[in-house]
């Protein structure tokens, strides 16, 4: 199997691209199953956040150059239907990552490299172990740098300015710069074991604030205008606010110096 998946601890999945001989490079029979996993953990409610990473000391090195396989349902198509199914199946795994109920975390050790770039940036946070390298590789190999959303989310996660010199240079940003740019939140070692923590932390809070969070924060960051925005990111505080009794409970915690307990069920739901 070229992706497993473990459940460390209490709410929390991690998924593991598996084909370190060539770094966790995109292969289909790597990334389809990514996807299926990920769809999978995405409908059982007991996962409450996940992580993403690499193993063998690498993220991903990126589109796989030697021996792709074939996309799915692409059999005897021409050429060019071909190429749009085969970039059809990567850019399915980034859209479903962002479309996860379920905070994902990138645990980046090694290389994130050209498509595997875009796969951390897809996650809602990432972090780096010492080790840990990117590039923006599209230009390195005569293209473009823009692929699997690259020129939406790098610019998104570090600002024009530090994405026009990744994109334009295609040169390697180590941890500690990945760091000072904002592309990843911590440096940590080991890695996965720090992504984890965070894990359990998240799926400490009320799931649908939780949630919600994930749909503002996005929806936050494509929004047109500031003042467009508010309300619909309010009608989300009120929503949790009328639907729960956490607010209540946060405020009473506070009052009596104990941890607050979160219960998402005081309607039974919607
Ligand atoms: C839509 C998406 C588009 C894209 O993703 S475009 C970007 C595509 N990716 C790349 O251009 C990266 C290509 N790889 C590299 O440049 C280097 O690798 C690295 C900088 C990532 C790492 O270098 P080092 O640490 O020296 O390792 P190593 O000896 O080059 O690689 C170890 C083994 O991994 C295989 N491998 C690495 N990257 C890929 C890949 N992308 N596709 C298939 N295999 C890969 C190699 O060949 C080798 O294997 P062997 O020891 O048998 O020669």
């Amino acid at each position: 199997m070229f992706v497993e998946v473990e459940r460390p601890a209490p709410g929390v999945a991690v998924v593991i691209l598996n084909r370190p001989e060539r770094l966790n490079a995109m292969a289909f029979d790597v990334m389809v199953p990514v996807r299926d996993q990920l769809v999978e953990l995405g409908r059982d409610n007991d996962v409450r956040a996940i992580v993403l990473t690499g193993a063998g000391g690498a993220f991903s090195s990126g589109a796989d150059q030697k021996s792709a396989g074939k996309p799915p349902h692409a059999d005897g198509l021409p050429r060019p239907a071909y190429a749009l199914r085969s970039m059809e199946v990567l850019e399915d795994v980034v859209a479903t990552l962002r479309r996860l109920h379920q905070p994902v975390i990138a645990a980046v050790d090694g290389a994130a490299v050209g498509g595997g770039l875009c796969l951390a940036l897809a996650c809602d946070i990432r972090i780096a172990s010492p080790t840990a390298y990117f590039r923006a590789a599209g230009i390195n190999n005569g293209l473009t740098a823009n692929e699997l959303g690259l020129s939406y989310l790098l610019p998104r996660a570090v600002g024009t300015s530090h994405a026009a010199d990744l994109m334009f240079t295609g040169r390697d940003v180590d941890a500690d710069e990945a760091l000072r740019m904002g592309l990843v939140s911590r440096v940590a070692d080991p890695v996965v074991d720090e992504a984890v923590a965070i894990g359990e932390r998240i799926a400490g809070f009320s799931q649908p604030g939780i949630e919600m969070t994930k749909r503002s924060l996005h929806a936050g960051i494509a929004a047109g205008s500031l003042e467009s925005y508010m309300p619909v990111e309010g009608i989300g505080q009120l929503y949790l606010r009328m639907l729960t009794d956490n607010f209540e409970e946060a405020v009473q915690a506070r009052a009596e110096g104990r941890d607050p307990v979160f219960r998402d069920d005081r309607d039974g739901g919607i």
